[in-house]
């Protein structure tokens, strides 16, 4: 144990030397203010000031050495960041007795994150002139790049701890603490003295910020302050806050540099081609119309992924791609440079080769759809048949159990042709407005009283009213009493009257569970000549693999969050029976937790337990759903469900054993 490490447990008095901190405050109050832009601070909230200076050392380490004996955390000393953190590191093992880290020996020292930050660390290097605060810079992985420190004795301090350049100070190398901690967090975080995971740690005191690409939003890495533990405060998270939005802003004149130079290389190309055309960078993918229609999606994920490969050369580059639907093509990659570093690339390319011959740039066979994730053929094929019935313009109903993407998917197609279009969503199953009474007295049909259908007309009359064109979707139908699906149903009738007459083109939909009889409906589905359907989303499983990183991205917004093999193999052997609106719900709750890094089969909720085997196909999972019908048919008697469905005894007891049916007593 080092001297400091003994400063730090015996000398709790040191905490509170007031004199050394206020001159330590008068420094960093200097380094804040003579920044510019100082309005800019986001403002300190509870849980980033750090409490230890109101709890007394000693109380934490006694926390700390609790946890580690007991795993029990006093909540009244520790703060519920820190705990959780410490949580984290017990998951990963994480030595607690020494720090000794890999060494990245060639740390990326060109990004733009490097490059965009240097100015900042020097100027508060000079501000900070001789005292003991390292500015540390690290990337999304909590490998640092940078560490500028005014004074030698501090800095043998940190090599000691190798939080040095190369060496990654991610949680789970380190365990709890400010560069780690903060990339998990996904926020401004400070972790002081004994809050450390690892012993080694106790003496040091550190606040650090995530820092996010100005446009498209991903984290590039840490601005990191570390200091004494003795001399660290609030001030300290205030002045990194302050320095991370100093390199965004830098970042953000750097890349509106680089950016505008790819963006004019792209459109010179694109007006010198009538083939595809991509422009990419670590941030930006821009592509032409031809390659939109021209490639399906995974063949355009290959085809970014090889040029993105060939371009980090930085020389013009031409070779062949073999993509996954079988397709070859031909790409040539122009990288773009700037004066300050290289902007990206710009490739064109054509198809070579496809599995029929010679057949170039064949056209991608299902639509490209904005804002929703699914390839599985029963995905693409309610996908694609919503599509030609849009480009009909013909009336439809969408069917599918709930949340299954109906709304998801006609707002997609919508967007698709119609981006700036009117897209209005009316909802059956939404309750009413409350009116006044005497107004609800008058208004209420005898039929609808009691329940919101009433409101849902008026709100639909009123919609069909207005003058738009664009797409209606009337949500929850099979939701409506008897006589408001009757009076919705001569609206509609009306409406399609009038809409012939005059040429108007809106395009009406409703959407609706699977109806067992549809005799209520029966007068209000004659008004939609299609229908739809969409398949629940155990019979698309495989999509789960595309729907997780696409909603994570959505609901994680700046956080970059990946899920582990294995947490995915749980969510893809899950049963779903809330579909994609589930499948949502439970990604939501663990961003709650977490905003960055990778979700482990641990931060799934219980709901994700349960599972399958094995992953099943949509074959297998139409026949589970079959038995599980029938088997709540017969009240669970599996003699009677076997007979039902035409199979012998012996056969209905391995399938309920192979798919992990498990009925309720
Ligand atoms: N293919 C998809 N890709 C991405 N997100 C999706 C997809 N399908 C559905 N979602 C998301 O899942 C949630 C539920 O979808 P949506 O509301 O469209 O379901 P629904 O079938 O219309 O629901 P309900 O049965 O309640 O009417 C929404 O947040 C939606 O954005």
């Amino acid at each position: 144990m080092t001297n400091h490490k003994a400063c730090g447990r015996l000398l709790p008095s040191q905490y509170e030397t007031t004199r050394r901190l206020t001159l330590r405050a008068a420094s960093w109050k200097r380094a804040i203010t003579s920044q510019p832009r100082q309005e800019d601070v986001a403002p300190l909230t509870d849980s980033d000031v750090p409490h230890v200076r109101s709890v007394r050392p000693n109380a934490l380490a006694a926390a700390r050495e609790r946890f580690l004996t007991a795993g029990t955390v006093d909540s009244d000393t520790v703060r519920e960041t820190i705990a959780a953190s410490w949580r984290r590191s017990r998951t990963w093992n994480v030595r607690t007795n020494h720090v000794e880290l890999a060494y990245d020996k060639n740390p990326n020292l060109e990004s733009p994150l490097v490059n965009g930050a240097a100015p900042v660390l020097q100027r508060l290097r000079e501000q900070m002139s001789d005292d003991a605060v390292s500015i540390i810079l690290t990337d999304a992985a909590g490998v640092v790049l940078d560490r500028r420190t005014g004074d030698r004795r501090f800095e043998r301090r940190l090599d000691q701890v190798q939080l040095a350049p190369g060496f990654s100070y991610a949680e789970r190398f380190v365990g709890t603490n400010g560069i780690g901690t903060a990339l998990e967090g996904g926020r401004a975080t400070g972790v002081f003295g004994h809050e450390h995971y690892a012993e080694d740690l106790e003496d040091l005191g550190c606040a650090a910020v995530p820092v996010h690409h100005p446009v498209s939003g991903h984290l590039l890495g840490v601005l990191n302050l570390t200091c004494w533990s003795r001399d660290a405060g609030p001030l300290l998270l205030a002045l990194a806050k302050t320095t991370a939005g100093h390199i965004e802003r830098e970042l953000t004149t750097l890349s509106g540099l680089r950016e505008f130079a790819l963006f004019q290389e792209y459109v010179r190309a694109c007006r010198h081609s009538n083939g595809i055309v991509f422009a990419l960078n670590n941030d930006i993918v821009m592509m032409n119309d031809h390659a939109r229609q021209a490639l399906a999606p995974q063949d355009q994920s290959a085809l970014l992924g090889a040029a993105a490969e060939a371009m980090s050369g930085s020389k013009r580059t031409a070779l062949d791609v073999d993509l996954p639907s079988g397709a070859k093509a031909r790409i040539f990659c122009a990288p773009v440079h700037t004066d300050s570093g290289p902007a990206g690339g710009v490739v064109r390319a054509r198809i070579v080769e496809s599995p029929q011959g010679l057949l170039p740039d064949r056209p991608a066979s299902h639509p490209l759809l904005p804002g929703i994730a699914g390839s599985g053929a029963l995905w693409q094929r309610a996908c694609d048949e919503v599509h030609a019935h849009y480009q009909a313009g013909e009336w439809i109903t969408v069917r599918g159990e709930d949340g299954t993407g109906k709304v998801a998917l006609l707002h997609a197609v919508h967007r698709r042709h119609d981006p700036a279009g009117h897209f209005h969503v009316l909802d059956a199953a939404e309750p009413a407005e409350p009116a006044e009474p005497a107004e609800a007295a008058e208004a209420a049909e005898p039929a609808d009283s009691g329940s919101g259908s009433a409101g849902f007309l008026d709100r639909v009359r009123q919609e069909l009213a207005e003058d738009n064109d664009g797409t209606l979707v009337l949500r929850h139908i099979d939701r409506l009493p008897p006589a408001s699906a009757q009076a919705l149903a001569v609206l509609l009738h009306q409406q399609r009257k009038t809409a012939g007459r005059t040429g108007r083109r809106r395009w009406v939909v409703a959407t609706h569970r699977p109806l067992d009889h549809d005799d209520n409906l029966a007068g209000l589905l004659r008004n939609f000549p299609g229908s739809v359907e969409v398949p629940p989303l155990r019979h698309h499983i495989e999509d789960v693999r595309e729907l997780v990183p696409h909603l994570l991205v959505k609901l994680a917004s700046a956080g970059t969050l990946t899920c582990s093999p294995a947490a995915m193999r749980l969510l893809t052997r899950a049963t779903w029976p809330g579909n994609i609106a589930q499948l949502r719900e439970v990604l939501r709750k663990v961003v709650r937790r977490r905003r960055s890094g990778v979700i482990e089969p641990g931060d799934l909720p219980p709901e994700c337990r349960s599972v399958a085997r094995r992953v099943l196909n949509p074959l297998e999972s139409m026949e589970r759903d079959a038995i599980v019908g029938s088997l709540l048919d017969a009240q669970g008697n599996k003699n009677e469900a076997a007979r039902a469905l035409g199979v012998s005894r012996a056969t209905i007891y391995r399938k309920i054993r192979e798919y992990g049916i498990e009925l309720p007593q």
